[in-house]
């Protein structure tokens, strides 16, 4: 019999055997057409056997074997089912995902016209570097971090601490060069879509003659699709990317970056959460090559291990430019009538900048006129009618708008509830502060840059090409403007509403702060111009402020550290998630009490099981969401429960309208 295995996108942990005659084990890999129910299904064949555990008369034969492209190579199999087994997903799931959706959907992208020498696989990269370009002489900690990369041949993870501004990219630019030159491909992950034109931009510019190829969710269909093909047959020799681009298929695979490491959006939140970074680790290691993270905060995660010698620490501890890093200080508001939000302190080095001709950030990470709504007179405040949220105000367009679900509507004239025509907003988000800006500065070229005001890569290429022209003397933004940019006329950052995230209840949100301020600060003074940055502040004298006036990462992290290990946080302990959501409280924590139950009978010492509880965010679009957290201080056993509480819980009797999930090492809670 010629049987082949098929990992078919649905939510079942098994694999599907279909009739294939004529095939053979070097049809692992195609995708293939198949009967399911009464339609026809795409997977892809991951084994080729002579007997199935089914009986020969139930199975019915393939319709097509798709070999229209190259197989999907082993190792990306593998990678697969690494992130299917280690996530506790489906692995027809996890390859519906890695796949671009064109050839997920059986087609193929039509085969580009040459482009003329462009991409000319011969007069590349020879040895020497590309003569137009004049290479900056690399400083003594980016030399020895550049060599110490290059000279690597096995698998090794490298941290690459480097303080904003000191040339990272420089370092990823040779090590990539490096591996080039070699014949070999490269693979360099970003945390957000929007940082990939700038990036590619620069690796261009070094690289002319490299075939690069850009894999995030905003290229077009068969542009992904071509790409995904260009990096399978070996034609592209860089990929940057999102997220997604780990599962790009690499056959010359030798050198793996991961740009702001300790970014969150690695993690998929939502069908297959994965986390890219740490699949990146796995496929370096996988690949017996290495890989460099890079960040000026790196993640605590990472930071334990390269104390712990397992991560290579590579530090550049100075800016490659800029004489000395901002100088950090806090505003003690405490005692302080604040105007519209802004301390004395920030106004006037807003003024002094404006007088200089210099360019200024204020920094607040919360978009919209004001994040509620409220009724002095009856207590009314805008809620979302399908969350467990508040109505933001948007000014600028005249709505409320849940930030969870999206639902708006027009800002009402009068209370709902008792008629009040005197409505006020509370709190205060970026327009607001735009508003109160343009009030005191109104000779100023004020120049507001969130999700709202960037909600295109188009508008989002305009504002940065305006803030680059000089065109903006008082910017104000969320964390959107936080990374990676390098604006060399911004002399000062004032950071606003920070406070908030001091006492957060997620463990995280400390860890969080810090970086985001951090990168923030590290947007001022990264040309010949000293940077400031002012922090205001009721609590001055905290210790996470005290460290970023220092510059002190790593006392930040250390003491971030012990917290966690007291109080056996990870990275000291290994956690997942079970979350359920429904139409009632009642039915989403009883399928968790009843899955906990179930787990009781085999879980082992190692393994801590809480009780369920409704999450933070306990209502979203109507569908009311809880969780249960396991915890274990060993990785394997907590994987080896996993494994056998999921074939489980499929089995579990649920309310048809009842949808749950593993999150593994979530980052949401
Ligand atoms: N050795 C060098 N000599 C001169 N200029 C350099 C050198 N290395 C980097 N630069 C320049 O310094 C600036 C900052 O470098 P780069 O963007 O690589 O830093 P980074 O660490 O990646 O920054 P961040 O993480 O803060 O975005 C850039 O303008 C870059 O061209
Ligand atoms: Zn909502």
């Amino acid at each position: 019999m010629s049987i082949v295995r098929v990992a078919l996108d649905l939510p079942l942990l098994r694999l599907f055997d279909y009739l294939a005659p004529g095939a053979s084990a070097s049809d692992i890999g195609y995708r293939v057409s198949v009967p399911f129910g009464r339609s026809l299904r795409m997977g892809v064949i991951v084994d080729w056997i002579a007997t199935s555990e089914q009986p020969v008369d139930k199975l019915k034969p393939v319709t097509a074997i798709l070999r229209d492209i190259p197989p999907l190579p082993t190792d990306w199999l593998a990678l697969c089912e690494f992130c299917a087994r280690y996530y506790q997903a489906p692995l027809g799931e996890v390859m519906a995902f890695a796949l671009p959706p064109m050839l997920r959907r059986g087609k193929h992208p039509r085969p580009q016209k040459a482009k003329k020498d462009l991409n000319a696989v011969s007069a590349k990269h020879e040895s020497k570097p590309a003569s137009t370009v004049c290479l900056p002489s690399l400083l003594a900690a980016q030399q020895a971090a550049v060599e110490q990369i290059v000279s690597t041949t096995a698998f090794q993870t490298f941290l690459l601490h480097g303080v904003t501004g000191s040339g990272k990219t420089e370092v990823y630019l040779r090590a990539i060069e490096a591996t080039l030159a070699q014949g070999r491909q490269a693979l360099m992950l970003v945390p957000e879509i929007a940082l990939t034109p700038q990036l590619e931009s620069r690796v261009r510019a070094r690289l002319p003659h490299a075939h690069l190829v850009v894999a995030n969710s905003s290229v077009a269909d068969a542009a992904r699709a071509r790409g995904f093909l260009d990096a399978l047959t070996g034609n592209a020799e860089i990929v940057l990317g999102t997220r997604l681009a780990i599962f790009t298929p690499l056959p010359r695979l030798r050198l793996i970056i991961v740009d702001e490491e300790h970014d969150a959006s690695f993690k998929q939140q939502d069908g297959v959460r994965y986390s890219a970074r740490d699949l990146a680790i796995w496929r370096a290691h996988q690949q017996n090559c290495p890989i460099v993270l890079g960040s000026a905060t790196p993640s605590l995660e990472s930071f334990h291990h390269a104390l712990a010698g397992r991560y290579h620490m590579l530090t550049l501890p100075l800016r490659a430019v800029a004489e000395a890093p901002p100088i950090v200080r806090t505003i003690d508001t405490r005692r302080e009538k604040l105007q519209e939000g802004l301390s004395v302190a920030l106004i006037n080095a807003l003024e002094q900048r404006l007088g200089r001709g210099e360019q200024s950030l204020v920094f607040l990470n919360r978009r919209g006129y004001a994040p509620v709504l409220a009724c002095p007179a009856c207590g009314w405040i805008s809620r979302c009618q399908h969350c467990a949220a508040n109505l933001v105000v948007h000014l600028a367009d005249k709505h409320l708008r849940c930030h969870h679900c999206g639902f708006e509507t027009a800002i009402p004239h009068a209370c709902p509830d008792c008629g009040n025509v005197d409505l006020q907003p509370f709190g205060r988000g970026t327009q607001r502060l735009e508003s109160a800006l343009i009030e005191r500065f109104p000779q100023a070229r004020i120049l507001r840059v969130d999700r709202d005001s960037a909600n295109s890569a188009k508008k989002w290429q305009a504002l940065l090409a305006s803030i680059h022209a000089g065109e903006v003397d008082i910017l104000i933004g969320t964390q959107m403007l936080a990374k990676g940019h390098d604006f060399p006329k911004l002399t000062l950052v004032g950071a606003v509403g920070a406070d908030a995230a001091l006492f957060a209840a997620d463990f995280r949100a400390p860890e969080r702060l810090f970086a985001q301020l951090m990168q923030v600060g590290g947007r001022s003074g990264r040309a010949d111009l000293p940077g400031e940055v002012l922090i205001q502040t009721e609590y001055p004298t905290h210790p996470l402020y005290q460290a970023l006036i220092d510059h002190d990462y790593s006392r930040f992290a250390q003491s971030q550290l012990e917290e966690r290990k007291t109080a056996g946080f990870p990275p000291f302990t290994f956690q997942a998630m079970l979350r359920a959501e429904s139409r009632s409280m009642g039915e989403s924590v009883a399928f968790l009490a009843q899955a906990r139950d179930f787990a009781l009978a085999f879980a082992d010492s190692y393994i801590t099981l809480y009780e369920p509880v409704p999450m933070r965010l306990h209502r979203l679009m109507a569908l009311e969401r809880a969780q249960l957290l396991v915890e274990s201080d060993n990785r394997p056993a907590l994987q080896h429960f996993l494994a056998q509480w999921q074939t489980a819980l499929y089995t579990l009797k649920r309310p048809r309208t009842l949808r749950w999930h593993v999150d593994v090492d979530p980052l949401e809670f």
